[in-house]
């Protein structure tokens, strides 16, 4: 790795230092306790949570989009921003709906050990064929 682009990653091998996934459960916390106190003059979530679940739902979209062009374009150290700003903004909106993260969690530990193949192959067709949807394969 070149001494530029050292410097350049410098910030952000700091910040993985002592971070793992346990962050969005605090990340949750803090969020909670900001929407509780209301206080929108110091608080970008409390502000954010009191425009309404619609403009909260369309910043998580606002940041996807943002997300996915980095991705795209394979801008891998704007991928990481914006994921960030990504995971971010859905805490708000499982604040703003009530959802707990232990909720997600235990989503994703169900899933586990599923093939997504299997999973949708076991999927009723019926209802799909009947909304006649042309889903790309
Ligand atoms: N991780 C974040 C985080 N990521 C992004 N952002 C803010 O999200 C905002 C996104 O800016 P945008 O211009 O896209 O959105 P906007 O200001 O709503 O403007 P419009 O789209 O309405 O025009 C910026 O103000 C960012 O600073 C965040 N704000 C807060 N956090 C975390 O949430 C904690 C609590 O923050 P507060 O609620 O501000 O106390 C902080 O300690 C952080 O850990």
């Amino acid at each position: 790795m070149r001494k530029a682009e050292k410097r350049i990653l410098a910030p952000l091998t700091t910040a993985i230092e002592g971070a793992e996934a346990g962050i969005l459960d605090r990340l949750w916390e803090v969020v909670e306790d900001r929407r509780r106190s209301g206080d929108t003059m110091t608080s970008h979530s409390a502000r954010l949570i009191a425009r309404g679940t619609a403009k909260v739902a369309q910043k998580l979209g606002e940041e996807a989009v943002e997300c996915v062009i980095e991705a795209a374009i394979g801008n891998r150290k704007a991928t990481v921003l914006e994921s960030a700003d990504l995971l971010y903004h859905l805490v708000v909106v499982w604040v703003d709906a009530g959802i707990r993260p232990q909720e997600v969690w235990g989503e994703l530990a169900r899933r586990q050990g599923i093939s997504g193949i299997a999973e949708k192959a076991s999927r009723p067709q019926g209802i799909l064929r009947a909304a006649g949807t042309r889903k790309l394969p």
